[in-house]
């Protein structure tokens, strides 16, 4: 069912329990088992919290088998990016946005409540838990070639970088394109990096595309600045020995420490939030751009908390309609 650096996950039959289910079989090697025991131990504090089990992937069981990890977890349908991938990255009714947002903002907010913080929020860890489709009519020419979920119901995976509170927080965390400014700038993080990660998840749904499509610090940053105004002076010069580079005279070295005319022309193509929003949304644009910019916010202090944002009127003025 998918395969990564960590071993491979396993479409397998239940014989006691008689259903389908999904193992995940970890590489035996040293670092890959450690993480994967600690993984074991925040699914099961995660099970013990979520009695009806609708925030996580369930985990059944787990064993060691020849020295591979193996962690037995219910079944689930597509990730959001596999989907968007075999949709042909076609963006999400604003509708559907909606749903799923509310429901990543409700998981990540029970994550938080235990003190837990999941760290690698994307796309490709958020499974719906159906694999059932709808087609529905194309508006540009009528034929039934639009695909969309036949429920927008999903939960979270992968907790194998999940960190607890009270951990220490100094090294770098995220899947670059998730990650949060005070993270390159080596700040520190805690439960905000999550919420960074789901303003970025949101404007992907929304727009089908990757919002920071990059691989370079200085440029990541310098993509921030044109979709979200520049970076406050003070947080810039706060940046630790590694990301100080980025910085001068209190502003972002941008253009000037660019490696490429590429790279500037990759930032100079980037819309601004508003404008990006606009593009794909017609009904609740003026909400969905004040939560993104609340989600979105460069200070960690200033982003909402997983609870506020659940409070937003992009959620609170429409009703809940969980199938489509
Ligand atoms: N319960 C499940 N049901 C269906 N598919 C699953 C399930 N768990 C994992 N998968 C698939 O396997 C992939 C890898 O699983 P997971 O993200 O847990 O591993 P990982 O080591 O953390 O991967 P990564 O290298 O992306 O961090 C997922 O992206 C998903 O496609």
């Amino acid at each position: 069912m998918g395969e990564g650096t960590f071993g491979q996950v396993l479409e397998c039959w239940d014989r006691e329990s008689r259903e389908m289910v999904a193992i995940k079989v970890v590489r035996s090697v040293k670092k890959y088992s450690d993480a994967a025991m600690i993984e074991i131990d925040v699914l099961q504090k995660l099970a013990r919290n979520d009695v009806a089990g609708k925030h996580c992937v369930q985990i059944r069981n787990w064993f060691d088998y020849r020295s591979h990890i193996c962690i037995v977890c219910e079944k689930l349908g597509p990730s959001l990016y596999d989907f968007l991938r075999k949709t042909g990255y076609r963006p999400f009714p604003i509708d559907l946005v909606r749903q799923i947002g509310e429901q990543l903002l409700e998981s990540v907010a029970f994550m938080h409540r235990l003190q837990l913080i999941h760290t690698d929020l994307k796309p490709e860890n958020i499974l719906l838990v159906s694999s059932d489709y709808v087609k529905l009519p194309d508006p540009k020419d009528g034929s039934f070639s639009r695909k969309l979920p036949k429920s927008s119901a999903i939960k979270l995976i992968d907790f194998g970088s999940a960190a607890y509170h009270h951990q220490d927080r100094s090294y770098i965390v995220s899947t670059r394109h998730y990650r949060a400014p005070e993270v390159i700038l080596g700040h520190g993080w805690s439960y905000p990096c999550d919420i960074w990660s789901v303003g970025c998840i949101l404007v992907e749904l929304c727009s089908g595309e990757t919002l920071f499509q990059t691989h370079e610090n200085l440029e990541h940053l310098a993509m921030m600045e044109r979709v979200l105004g520049p970076l406050p002076r003070h947080m810039l010069e706060r940046a630790d020995q590694h990301a100080e580079k980025y910085v001068r005279r209190g502003r972002l070295n941008w253009p000037e420490g660019a490696t490429t005319r590429e790279s500037i022309r990759a930032v100079l193509k980037l819309p601004r939030l508003q404008n990006l929003v606009m593009q794909h949304v017609d009904h609740s644009a003026g909400d969905f751009i004040d939560l993104l910019k609340r989600l979105l916010a460069y200070e960690p202090s200033a982003r909402l908390t997983a609870e506020e944002a659940l409070s937003h009127g992009f959620f609170s003025r429409y009703g809940d309609r969980r199938s489509l």
